[in-house]
């Protein structure tokens, strides 16, 4: 049976002892501050922005959210932005994504001041990763990272396969093990038989978004497997939505090494990558 990689409990553990970091800050200085930009009434963006409030609320960082309508203009999110990268008060600012398809949001995240990227997407923080710089990184693949290094799981030299080539989880997760020593594979939805890939995996991170796509016929007896998918889906007995990821959780436990669940497995990390940039960008504004 697999060990639980617990998420959840790692969270906690970092959000406190960011919490004491920020209290026992210079008295006269103001909190680390967070905007989170959100447009339009996304239910799902709508939960993960709260989650993000509260986990502010938490440790002591000042939350300044903005929502705005479904069919606000690029000129008024781009002018937000500028306002917000010239706030002094502001340390780190985030777009919620997906954002509605009218807007440019390639453009709008490369309009963040790179020092308060705190979802770590513009590409002066993303090169200086592919570079090995230090920099803000992104924060799902932050996070898994985070659990490895809790659980004291190496990667040097293990095969590692991720799933899924998205800017905003795969490809910053690839080039994370990489520079943990992993040989890495980078698989996605034309790569050939995924399954027989798969099974060769060490250490296995689902980032594709299907419900329960990856079963025990692809999992490596032994192997770290990493679920980041996370689906809303309809309980079939209950008829209440629940949430899954993309590793079918029941079948993969008994045979793989060590496995996350979801929830309570790399979505709490996020939030949790998300404060730990702040933090950082903060400390590096006030050069403590
Ligand atoms: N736990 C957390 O904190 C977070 C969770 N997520 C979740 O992670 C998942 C992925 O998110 P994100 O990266 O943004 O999603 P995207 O939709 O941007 O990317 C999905 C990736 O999966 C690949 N893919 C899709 N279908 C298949 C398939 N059948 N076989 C193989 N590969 C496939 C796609 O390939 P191709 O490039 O070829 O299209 C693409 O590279 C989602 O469930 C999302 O909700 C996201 C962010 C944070
Ligand atoms: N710019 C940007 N950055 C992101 O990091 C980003 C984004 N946009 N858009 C959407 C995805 C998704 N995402 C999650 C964050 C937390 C949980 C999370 O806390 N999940 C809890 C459960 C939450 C619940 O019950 O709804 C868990 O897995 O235990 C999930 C998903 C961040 N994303």
């Amino acid at each position: 049976m697999a060990q639980r990689l617990d998420g959840k409990a790692l969270a906690q553990k970092i959000q406190a002892q960011l919490a004491t970091d920020i209290s026992q800050r210079d008295p006269n200085l103001r909190p680390p501050g967070l905007a989170v930009v959100m447009v339009g009434d996304n239910p799902a963006s709508a939960a993960y922005v709260r989650n993000k409030e509260r986990a502010c609320d938490r440790i002591g960082i000042t939350s300044f959210g903005s929502h705005l309508p479904a069919d606000t203009a690029q000129e008024t999110v781009a002018e937000l932005i500028d306002q917000l990268n010239n706030d002094e008060r502001v340390d780190g600012i985030l777009i919620q994504l997906p954002l509605p398809s009218h807007l440019d949001s390639v453009a709008l995240l490369n309009r963040i001041a790179p020092d308060k990227d705190a979802d770590g997407l513009h590409p002066e923080n993303m090169g200086r990763l592919m570079r090995g710089e230090a920099g803000l990184r992104s924060c799902t693949p932050a996070g898994v990272m985070a659990v490895l290094k809790e659980y004291n799981i190496d990667a040097t030299g293990q095969k590692a396969v991720v799933l899924g080539r998205s800017i905003l989880v795969g490809k910053p997760m690839a080039l994370m093990l990489l520079a943990a020593n992993a040989t890495v594979t980078m698989a996605h939805s034309r790569t050939e038989d995924l399954p027989a890939l798969c099974r060769q995996a060490d250490i296995l991170v689902a980032a594709v978004g299907r419900p329960n796509m990856i079963n025990s016929d692809w999992i490596k007896p032994g192997a770290t497997v990493i679920d980041v998918g996370i689906n809303r889906i309809e309980d079939e007995t209950s008829g209440k939505a629940r949430l899954v990821g993309d590793i079918d959780f029941a079948s993969v436990e008994p045979i793989a090494g060590a496995i996350t669940p979801v929830p309570g497995g790399i979505g709490p990390m996020t939030v949790t990558m998300l404060m730990h940039n702040t933090v950082l960008s903060y400390r590096k504004r006030f050069n403590g």
